[in-house]
């Protein structure tokens, strides 16, 4: 099973079921062991949609056969079905969210008994997930509950940058009070050592930003860097070098300032992700870090504009996979 990845179903109304069926069908993915989790006939109606001819094989259980063949289509079916009576691209609907969530936690128990390598997740829709009642705002909170993991760490990364959020799915109103020294502590560290580990970097280059204009300007313009941001990186510095911050957010994303580090922690959602996805949307990756598990994901959502036409770019998914595989070696190397 060493090379098998999980890859979740996604929001069945997305883009997710058509990018995965695409990619096989397009043979993009062929050097790769995938077992797809989710309701089959999610896939088969996709496919016909988009008059694809796939062989599909159905699976009730992981077996020694499952993923190994490159010319066939595996599903672990879920024993959850969608809601097939709402079925319809592009139009999302809460009586689908126990098949997806059951999806993630299934594609996570696989990789947790190392029955996977890894699990790549399609887009979720959070909004039909949070009315049916499920109480999580992305695939990182789920995993970390079910993985009992108090600080998962979301990265992003495409075309050389990665970020790294302290804070995630909030208003921005809430981000000064999440910040504190001890969180901030535990997400720089655990992103140094996913650097070294997952990324098989020896000496990290990390950078943070502060949170306020001009990193607070001396205080003038708000006190978290000089309160909590400087203490911690100070402390971190000493068996990190390589670490600096907090540094003004507006001057580290232009080409210069990004060759000078391999990461940077930003403060909040949009400060890191916005030039992210200037950068390299569509062929990014989303990894969550300080997981037991390797777990990577597309940079899009479920893209409900374009759902079932065909037309859903594959580059962050092929991104996805590939960084799956790739981390998932370094972590074994790295045991060796
Ligand atoms: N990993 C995940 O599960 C993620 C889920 N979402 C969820 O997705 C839903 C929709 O989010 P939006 O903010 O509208 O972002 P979105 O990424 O779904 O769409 C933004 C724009 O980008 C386009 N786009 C997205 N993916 C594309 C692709 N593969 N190829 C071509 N064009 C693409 C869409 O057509 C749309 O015009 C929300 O419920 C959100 O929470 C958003 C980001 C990540
Ligand atoms: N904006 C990134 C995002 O929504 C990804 O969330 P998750 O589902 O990977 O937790």
């Amino acid at each position: 099973m060493i090379d098998l990845l999980a890859v979740s179903m996604g929001d069945p109304v997305g883009v997710g079921p058509e990018i995965v069926l695409r990619a096989f069908a397009e043979k993009r993915v062929s050097g790769y062991r995938l077992l797809h989790v989710g309701d089959p006939e999610v896939y088969a109606r996709t496919a016909a949609h988009l008059g694809l001819t796939i062989p599909f094989r159905v699976f009730g259980a992981v077996t020694v056969d499952a993923g190994g063949a490159p010319d066939h289509f595996d599903i672990l079916a879920t024993r959850n079905p969608v809601d097939h009576t709402v079925f319809a691209f592009g139009k999302p609907h809460p009586g689908h969210a126990a098949c997806v969530v059951e999806s993630i936690e299934t594609a996570c128990r696989l990789a947790e008994a190392g029955q996977v390598a890894a699990m790549v997740t399609p887009p979720i829709h959070k909004g039909s997930i949070h009315a049916a009642g499920f109480d999580f705002p992305g695939h990182t909170e789920l995993l970390a509950r079910l993985l009992d993991v108090r600080m998962p760490v979301m990265m992003l990364a495409g075309e050389g940058l990665r970020v790294v959020l302290a804070t995630i799915h909030q208003s921005v109103e809430s981000v000064s009070r999440s910040l504190t020294r001890e969180g901030l502590h535990g997400l720089i560290l655990a992103t140094l050592q996913a650097l070294r580990h997952d990324f098989a970097m020896p000496e990290p280059r990390l950078v943070v930003t502060g949170l306020n204009p001009h990193a607070g300007e001396g205080g003038a313009f708000g006190d978290e860097e000089i309160r909590l941001i400087e203490p911690v990186c100070r402390e971190l510095r000493e068996a990190f070098p390589g670490l600096r911050g907090p540094l003004p957010a507006d001057t580290l994303f232009h080409a210069r300032a990004r060759a000078g580090y391999d990461a940077v922690v930003c403060m909040y959602h949009d400060q890191g992700l916005i030039p992210l996805k200037m950068l390299a949307f569509g062929h990014a990756v989303n990894v969550t870090l300080n997981l037991p598990i390797v777990r990577t994901s597309v940079d899009h959502g479920t893209a409900h504009d374009i759902a079932g036409q065909g037309v859903a770019d594959l580059g962050s998914y092929l991104v996805a996979l590939e960084t799956a595989r790739q981390i998932a070696f370094n972590r074994r190397s790295g045991q060796g």
